[in-house]
């Protein structure tokens, strides 16, 4: 009988457990066994799983976080660790490996590969979206909802009390979270990768410093400025105190932080979730290997595995241009 074992591991995303879900209900369709690994790849270093049934799966589909938990594993990156990852794998006679998470798991499975000789699938599950292959990944959405829901009850006391409020949204070093949340809630600016260079920050404080300032001289309205994390140097403290002592700028900080995280799946999450993970076992029984499950338009796809971690996927150019261009127009517009 085939035995397929999944883990997952890196930053949970919400839609994790919907993957888990449906892996486990369509191993039982196909009579595959399913065992799942905990905390990561330790469950692989420490032996650590449980078989998984229907049973193990119900009522998780609207949770967020994952049954099975999620961790990061240093040791995998010790030649040694992929070795006894394997060894584990070997013990269990599993003959494919599903693992749910973002770009650093799937260097964990490449790493395993080199040790053994199953299948090895990946199933893009980041909040941050940064994974080529899929249009979004598991997690991505509810991230932008979460955030989104956040700001929007920002900015009502922004509003109140006609202030500038820097907020910082996770990401890691890719801007899909910044710049869809910074639409989304018609943010006055996005600071992210794609528009603002971390070594030389002087040309965007210039300009933002004068965003604001025209702005203040013509309403008095909030002024919402998403800012991506581990952009600026000194992070969101020292962009506030850079604003008011270059400007007299008074502005307050709020850091979204691991909220993003966390909460019940968005319906889009938990459907990608499921499509990605009956399509994870369909690979499965086609022999396929080294690869990921994304989605791209309407077609599920089966990409290499390198691809996915390699391959630049950049955050809708149209948008940046229409954040800028709406920005350039408000400035010119007010300063007539
Ligand atoms: N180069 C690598 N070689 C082997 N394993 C890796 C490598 N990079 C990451 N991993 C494994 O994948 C785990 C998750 O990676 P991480 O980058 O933290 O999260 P994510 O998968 O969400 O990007 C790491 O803790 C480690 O166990
Ligand atoms: O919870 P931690 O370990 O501090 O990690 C925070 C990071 O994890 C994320 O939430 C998700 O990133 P990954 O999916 O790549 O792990 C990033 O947006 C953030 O930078």
């Amino acid at each position: 009988m085939t035995k397929i074992a999944l883990l997952t591991s890196g930053g949970d995303a919400p839609g994790m457990n919907a993957a888990i879900r449906a892996i486990v209900h369509s191993c039982q369709h196909h009579q595959y066994e399913c065992i799942g690994f905990f905390h990561g790849y330790n469950g692989l270093l420490n032996d650590e799983w449980q078989a998984l049934t229907h049973a193990d799966v119900g009522n998780i589909l609207q949770f967020g976080g994952t049954i099975l938990k999620s961790a990061r594993c240093p040791a995998m990156c010790d030649p040694k660790g992929p070795k006894q990852a394997a060894n584990t794998l070997r013990k269990h006679q599993i003959d494919a490996l599903i693992v749910i998470g973002g770009d650093g798991s799937f260097r964990g499975l490449e790493a395993l590969k080199a040790h053994w000789e199953g299948q090895v699938i990946g199933l893009p599950g980041t909040i941050d979206n940064d994974l080529a292959g899929s249009d979004n990944t598991i997690g991505f959405a509810t991230a932008v909802t979460t955030a989104t829901h956040a700001i929007d009850k920002i900015r009502d006391t922004a509003n109140a009390f006609e202030r500038v409020f820097i907020v910082e949204v996770m990401g890691r070093h890719s801007g899909h979270i910044a710049f869809n949340v910074g639409l989304a809630t018609g943010a006055e600016a996005i600071l992210s990768f794609e528009n603002c260079d971390p070594a030389d920050t002087a040309p965007q404080l210039a300009r933002l410093i004068s965003q604001i300032q025209v702005q203040q001289q013509h309403n008095h309205d909030s002024f919402v400025i998403v800012l991506a994390e581990n952009l600026w140097p000194g992070g969101p403290q020292a962009l506030k105190a850079q604003l008011a002592e270059q400007a007299g700028i008074d502005s307050a900080v709020c850091v979204l932080g691991h909220i993003q995280r966390g909460g019940s799946p968005a319906p889009e999450d938990r459907l990608l979730a499921t499509e990605l993970g009956l399509e994870a076992v369909n690979a499965v029984s086609r022999n396929q290997d080294r690869i990921m499950i994304g989605k791209q338009g309407s077609t599920l796809q089966a990409v290499p595995l390198n691809g996915a971690i390699n391959d630049a996927k950049p955050v809708n150019g149209r948008w940046v241009a229409a954040h800028e261009d709406v920005l350039t127009e408000y400035l010119i517009k007010h300063s007539e």
